[in-house]
């Protein structure tokens, strides 16, 4: 057997450990950087970059609906064609890493493709060949689509996300199982698209992990739309003959063309070696401290720490890693104040503790809802501003912002929160008018009561 030694070997390319291998490549180190798949990982290729593509193209025809509501009148055609094109061509290079394998090794890492294996501490074999790093390994293995045990769903051509980004046209009704982010994502670009669509979710609400009433937003923005959601809903068994998929649910059926399965992802951590390094994992989560560390000279960064399922974490706990790596000194992982955004319309954004987290981990909270003010009611837009704070520091632990633009009001609640901003203070803003994010100034004073400020 071939032994190479290097300075760090990366295994698994997703955002996290391109950026690692980058990073580490340009400090003049000796990198090998490992993906079985696609350098880049799930995010340009199967996630985010494609599915938000589809979304910008559904938001368009859904704002040229609504000329009327506002003045005149418009006709809309959807076509898929252009959306599948774009996808191809501008995101994925239809599904070629080319370009990313040249920008790891334009940083001076080498690319190898191939399944790794953590053998021994800094040790990993890839095809035969082992990889001897002196300073260790960054672990960013990532994720793909669970399924569950449905009863005959595995015998069906059942879709998950890595189908529905390479669709070259749509079926004329989809089923959908799971109404998380994924789910409820591509459902909304499915209906706008001219698909009939029902959405099936196991818990009482839509994005069951965000705060309740944004589910409730949610689905009522979905109602309104013609998608049919059903919640608390058990699947009991999947079928498919002639070219139609049944699902039993409850008492009833649901019946559609095509069915899309988005009820979470699975870990990349069964059989790669994390016990010879001391890694410790529960639950599909490998435990990290706050230099990504999770075994002897093994750093691990992405979906597989359990710490956000998000690409911005991802890349944020590589710039960790890649510190300690360096030998500097921080600053280190604070997960305070994480922000995420499900783009649906409305966008459904959150940072930092749900108002139940908050409960469970402080002695007194206070909570106040707004709704999104002048700006909303100008656009006919619904949605609300949920803020949480912390009664006794009189600072704000979490907040929610459910609207056209709440991807990016959440900025300055995230900021707010992790700079552990006195509401007091934060009400000290100009918040011009009529924008969104003035309605953050309406719920902020929500919160002065229960703070006595
Ligand atoms: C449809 C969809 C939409 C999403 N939208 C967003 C969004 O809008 N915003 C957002 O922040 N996040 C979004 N996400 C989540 C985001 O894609 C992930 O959080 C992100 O990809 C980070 O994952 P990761 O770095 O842990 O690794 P991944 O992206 O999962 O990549 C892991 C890599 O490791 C490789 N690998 C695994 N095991 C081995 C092995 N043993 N040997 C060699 N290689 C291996 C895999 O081939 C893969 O390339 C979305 C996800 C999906 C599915
Ligand atoms: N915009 C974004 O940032 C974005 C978008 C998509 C995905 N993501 C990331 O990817 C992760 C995975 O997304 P996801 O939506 O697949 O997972 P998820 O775990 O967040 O949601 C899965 C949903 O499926 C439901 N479910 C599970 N089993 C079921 C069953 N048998 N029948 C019906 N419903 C069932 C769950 O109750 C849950 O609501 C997300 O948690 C998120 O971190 C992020």
């Amino acid at each position: 057997m071939t032994t190479h030694e290097v300075d760090v070997v990366v295994l698994g390319l997703g955002p996290g450990g391109e950026h690692a291998a980058i990073k580490l490549g340009r400090a003049g180190l000796d990198v090998v950087a490992v993906d079985e798949r696609l350098v880049g990982g799930e995010c340009p290729y199967f996630g985010c970059v494609p599915s938000k593509m589809m979304i910008a193209a559904a938001r368009e025809l859904d704002a040229a609906r609504r000329v009327p509501e506002f003045g005149g009148t418009a006709e809309v055609h959807p076509d898929w064609g252009p959306v599948a094109a774009r996808i191809r061509d501008e995101a994925t290079d239809d599904w070629d890493d080319t370009a990313a394998v040249k920008r790891l090794e334009d940083a001076g890492a080498t690319f190898v493709r191939g399944h790794g294996v953590l053998t021994g501490p800094g040790r990993v074999e890839v095809d035969g060949t082992t990889y001897a790093a002196r300073r260790g390994v960054v672990l960013n293995t990532g994720t793909s689509p669970a399924v569950p045990p449905v009863d005959g769903l595995a015998d069906t051509p059942y879709w998950t996300n890595r189908d529905a980004v390479r669709l070259t046209e749509l079926p004329a009704s989809l089923a959908v199982l799971g109404g998380g982010p994924i789910g409820a994502e591509l459902a909304q670009v499915f209906s706008r698209f001219g698909v009939r669509v029902t959405v099936v979710e196991a818990a009482d609400r839509l994005l069951p992990n965000d705060e309740p009433e944004a589910g409730e937003k949610l689905e009522a923005a979905f109602a309104a739309e013609g998608i049919q959601v059903l919640t608390g809903a058990a699947v009991s068994q999947v079928a498919y003959a002639d070219g139609a998929f049944t699902l039993a649910v409850g008492d009833g059926e649901v019946t559609a063309d095509k069915l899309l399965v988005a009820t979470g992802r699975r870990t990349h951590v069964e059989g790669i070696g994390l016990g010879v390094v001391g890694a410790t994992v529960e639950r599909g989560v490998v435990a990290t401290d706050e230099r990504m560390r999770a075994g002897e000279r093994l750093w691990a960064v992405g979906d597989i720490t359990g710490k956000g399922a998000f690409t911005h974490v991802s890349m944020y706990q590589a710039a960790v890693a890649v510190r300690d790596v360096l030998g500097q000194d921080g600053p280190w992982a604070d997960y305070r104040s994480v922000s995420r955004v499900t783009f649906t319309e409305p966008e459904v954004a959150s940072a930092g503790m749900s108002e139940a987290r908050a409960h469970d981990e402080l002695p007194n909270v206070a909570v106040a809802t707004g709704d999104l003010g002048s700006r909303g009611w100008i656009a006919k837009a619904d949605g609300l501003v949920k803020v949480v704070a912390d009664a006794d520091r009189k600072i704000l632990v979490g907040a929610t912002v459910v609207g056209p633009t709440g991807g990016e009001v959440i900025g300055l609640l995230g900021l707010a929160i992790k700079q552990e901003v006195p509401v007091t203070e934060l009400l000290e803003l100009h918040y011009a008018y009529p924008t969104y994010y003035r309605a953050v100034e309406a719920a902020l004073k929500g919160l002065l009561d229960d703070l006595g400020a």
